[in-house]
């Protein structure tokens, strides 16, 4: 049989990570960060081992300077850098900003592709080279640590790139910058390009990408750089930035460290610390995470597919590249649907704390389970305990015979409710904050039984305005927890039916203490 070659590393190059979410992340439409926010998460992305953070753009705004300054102060560790224009005023605001900081960075940029010189900057190539040179020369009379960027560099001459940087170089630059301004590039192009300039370049120079997401490439093109000489990737958590934003950070890291084998290199990141960061930067930011985002998103480590889960129960690594923890996430999750199968079924019950049950109830309750999930999609730990509880027939003691609620804006809820009991029906008034509690009132009422509400969660199991609603309610009574599901197209019917269900068991002495192996909604 053939086997696929195994990959020999490339290098063992440590790779210097430059976070810039502070700056182009911030850059990403609707963000704003206050400066306690910005403080929060440089200190998060110290924690995170980032080489360089990129605190902002000091002459944006007095607010940019002072947060920059805070941050140049306060947070040690890594170089804190901010950007400039290649102006005078830019670079003696960026220098001030950054004085502080114990590894202090200027980063100062000039476009370099035809058409931003033409059209945005109205200057000629010379004199572009000149103003490089004269931002990068006044920089390093402020500091010893100066990058230059060549803004919109994938769409520049290449020769004329090789010619700013050597000159930028020649003025004192340490790190060379090329960006993917508008995300067009592609990875061979980016590796071709980054070997081009490191053959034209003196050795010392460390070249850095830049990457944005236009076309879905940032991380398969800042890989590609580093591959073509690249020892520096700039990048963000959650890929935020301008537009589609830039290349994903924990993308990168985690690429290097699962085909360290193929790649080789190295990073200074702690990857335990990248969900973390990868929740503050989603919470500050207030830009949701998509769920199936690689490394962060919420389906990253979750199984939905019966043959999966079968294959991680056996053995993670059937399905698993990465280990969760190794993110500093919780370990893989077995999400219980339509698509479940018998494994995944068992072990969700044993989690539950129904290790016991037999076989021929398991296989019972399996083809329930998959009904219940071709109507309603994704199944929570409510939903399996309430199928668990109702495999005995709940002796109906109570049933519902009607109701009425008067509700409306500026009153009180008033329930009616009439239940048929041993004694025949009877009838209950009750009042409560919403329908609901004034119906679950009246039910007590009735029932001379009040059990303490633990839970309740409705969901729409079908679609229109005709939709069925479906209520699961936990409720504890003494030390016994019971499930109730109710399913009707009126939602305040839905909700009583399940405390009806409820309030049988109670009678009937059914439910348990199952506490143990408790899963949070939805996630096994
Ligand atoms: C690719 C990138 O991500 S670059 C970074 C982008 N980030 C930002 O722009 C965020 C912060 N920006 C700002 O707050 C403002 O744009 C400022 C303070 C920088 C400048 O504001 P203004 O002075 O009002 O200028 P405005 O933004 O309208 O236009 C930019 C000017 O800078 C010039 N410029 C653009 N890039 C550069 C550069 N690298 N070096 C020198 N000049 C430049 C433009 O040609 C234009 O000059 P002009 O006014 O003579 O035509
Ligand atoms: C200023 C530079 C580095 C930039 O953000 C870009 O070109 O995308
Ligand atoms: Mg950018």
């Amino acid at each position: 049989m053939t086997q696929p070659q195994k990959s020999q590393p490339q290098s063992t190059d440590r790779i210097i990570i430059f976070d810039t979410t502070l700056r182009d992340g911030e850059q990403s439409p609707g963000v704003a960060l206050n400066h306690s926010q910005k403080l929060e998460i440089a200190h998060q992305l110290a924690r995170l081992g980032v080489d360089v953070i990129e605190a902002g753009f000091p002459i944006a705004s007095p607010g940019d300077l002072e947060g920059v300054s805070r941050i140049a102060r306060e947070v040690r560790g890594p170089i804190i850098t901010g950007l400039a224009r290649a102006g005078k005023a830019d670079i003696e605001a960026a220098a001030r900003a950054v004085e502080a900081a114990g590894k202090p960075r200027i980063h100062t940029f000039i476009a370099t592709s035809p058409i931003h010189m033409a059209k945005k900057l109205n200057l000629e190539p010379d004199a572009v080279v000149e103003r490089a040179v004269q931002a990068v020369t006044l920089a390093r009379s402020f500091v010893d640590d100066v990058e230059f960027s060549a803004e919109d560099a994938t769409r520049s001459d290449w020769d004329f790139l090789s010619r700013i940087f050597k000159a930028t170089v020649e003025a004192g630059a340490t790190t060379i910058n090329v960006p993917d301004t508008v995300g067009y590039t592609t990875p061979d192009e980016m590796r071709k390009l980054f070997a081009f300039l490191k053959a034209e370049l003196p050795a010392h120079v460390i070249l850095s990408s830049h990457c944005h997401d236009d076309l879905g490439m940032a991380v398969a093109n800042s890989i590609a750089a580093a591959e073509g000489g690249a020892r520096q990737i700039e990048c963000t958590i959650n890929g935020i930035g301008e537009r589609a934003g830039n290349a994903s950070l924990e993308e990168i890291v985690m690429a290097f460290h699962t085909r360290a084998d193929h790649y080789g290199y190295t990073t200074g990141i702690q990857t335990r610390e990248l969900y973390r960061s990868s929740r503050m930067i989603s919470r500050l930011s207030g830009m949701p995470v998509q769920p199936n985002k690689a490394i962060v998103g919420d389906n990253a480590f979750a199984h939905e597919s019966g043959i999966h889960q079968d294959g991680v129960i056996k053995a993670r690594e059937t399905y698993e590249i990465m280990n969760a923890e190794l993110v500093g996430r919780e370990a893989a999750v077995l999400v219980m649907g339509k698509h479940s199968g018998r494994a995944a079924f068992r072990k969700a019950l044993t989690d539950l704390g129904y290790a016991d049950m037999p076989d021929d109830k398991v296989q019972h309750l399996f083809g329930r389970f998959k009904d219940l999930a071709d109507r309603k999609g994704q199944i929570f730990s409510d939903d399996l305990r309430a199928l668990v509880d109702s495999r005995s027939d709940v002796p109906q003691t109570f049933s519902l015979e009607g109701f009425q609620i008067t509700s409306g804006m500026n009153m009180t809820p008033v329930a009616f409710v009439r239940l048929q009991t041993p004694d025949g029906p009877i009838d209950a008034t009750a009042h409560g904050d919403g329908p609901v509690e004034a119906a679950f009132g009246a039910i007590n009422k009735i029932t001379g039984l009040s059990p303490t509400l633990e839970s309740y969660r409705i969901q729409a199991v079908t679609q229109g305005g005709d939709a069925l609603g479906e209520v699961s309610v936990s409720a504890r009574h003494g030390e016994t927890l019971l499930h109730g599901l109710g399913v009707a197209t009126d939602v305040v019917e839905a909700s009583a039916r399940a405390w009806i269900r409820i309030q049988n068991m109670i009678v009937a002495g059914m439910g348990a203490e199952r506490r143990q192996g408790e899963f949070a909604p939805g996630r096994i």
